[in-house]
């Protein structure tokens, strides 16, 4: 027999994830979001600081990226660090490991094959710094020495590497959320594999999914009407045009490295970052 005690706490978790899964499954009409939705999604105080932030077009957040490297001297893993640090400052702050429902704060984190997966790896060292237990999936790996790198760091911290995706009941039984840095703002067209399947899995999960940059499968600029409905985005640098379709939960904006006359050109209209914070929640 259960105690009564035993009842309540069954009650608790099964309201709790029932809640997350609703929460992930808001109907979110993509396609026909007008401003007035938009500004829906976007309800509260900080609404009128997040409207006033530009959103960037695809070329605009390449040429940004670009201009950091060539003009401002910065060099890439100086920017992925900082970036991925920020990604796993935003998810400590909206999932701290006292909130999560698994006996251990068990995370997976999907790397795709450019700078998006890069910032993946990062956050996953960073968050098990911050006390979660990431497993990482990593099934397509440049052959570049700053990928290697990141790769064996994450390794000689003991996170896990999957060899293949789990099935959906696997990965919402396993892991109390999905790490999406698969593809950034240099996505285009249709998904090839191995990620076009990793995509549909993701589909059918029901733990929250937390994107790095842009939720992946989405267009850059127009969002995605049948795509992936992440509980969290964390934008880089500036929100990127398919951030105005976003209906999760949480928005943050990560990468507090842009010079002030970087920002003044691209009339970037960043918020103020609070204090030291690498984070600004915009949502
Ligand atoms: N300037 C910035 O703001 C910074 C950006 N960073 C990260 O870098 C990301 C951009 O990185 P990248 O330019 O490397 O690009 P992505 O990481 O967006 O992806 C490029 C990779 O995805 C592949 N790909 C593109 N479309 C595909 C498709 N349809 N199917 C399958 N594969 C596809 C490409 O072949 C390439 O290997 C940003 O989104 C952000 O996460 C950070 O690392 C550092 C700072
Ligand atoms: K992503």
């Amino acid at each position: 027999m259960l105690s009564v005690r035993a009842l309540f706490r069954i009650g608790f978790l099964v309201t709790l994830r029932a809640t997350t899964v609703l929460s992930r499954r808001r109907a979110c009409p993509l396609v026909s979001v007008t401003n007035s939705l938009y500004k829906e999604c976007f309800s509260g105080q900080v609404s009128t600081m997040a409207q006033s932030i530009k959103y960037l077009g695809q070329e605009e957040a390449q040429q940004i990226d670009e201009e950091l490297f060539s003009e401002y001297g910065f060099s890439v893993d100086q920017l992925m660090e900082l970036a991925g640090l920020s990604c796993a400052t935003a998810i400590t702050r909206a999932y701290p490991t006292s909130s999560l429902v698994k006996a251990r704060p068990s995370l997976l984190v999907i790397c795709g094959p450019g700078n998006n997966g890069g910032d993946g790896l990062v956050c996953a060292r960073h968050l098990k710094l911050f006390g979660y237990a990431p497993t990482i999936l990593y099934p397509k790996r440049p052959n570049k020495l700053l990928f290697q790198g990141l790769t064996t760091q994450c390794e000689k911290m003991d996170i896990p590497f999957l060899t293949e995706m789990p099935e959906a009941m696997v990965v919402d039984e396993a892991y109390d959320m999905v790490i999406d840095a698969i593809f950034g703002f240099s996505f285009k067209g249709a998904v090839r594999e191995p990620f076009g399947s990793i995509l549909d899995v993701l589909k059918k999960t029901t733990v929250p999914i937390v994107s790095i940059d842009i939720p992946s499968g989405w267009d850059v600029e127009q969002g995605s009407t049948d795509g992936l409905q992440p509980d969290m985005l964390i934008s880089l640098t500036a929100p990127k045009k398919s951030a105005k379709h976003f209906c999760g939960r949480y928005h943050y904006l990560g990468g507090r490295f842009v010079p002030p006359a970087m920002e003044k050109k691209y009339q970037l209209n960043l918020p103020p970052y609070p204090n030291t914070d690498c984070v600004y929640q915009l949502q």
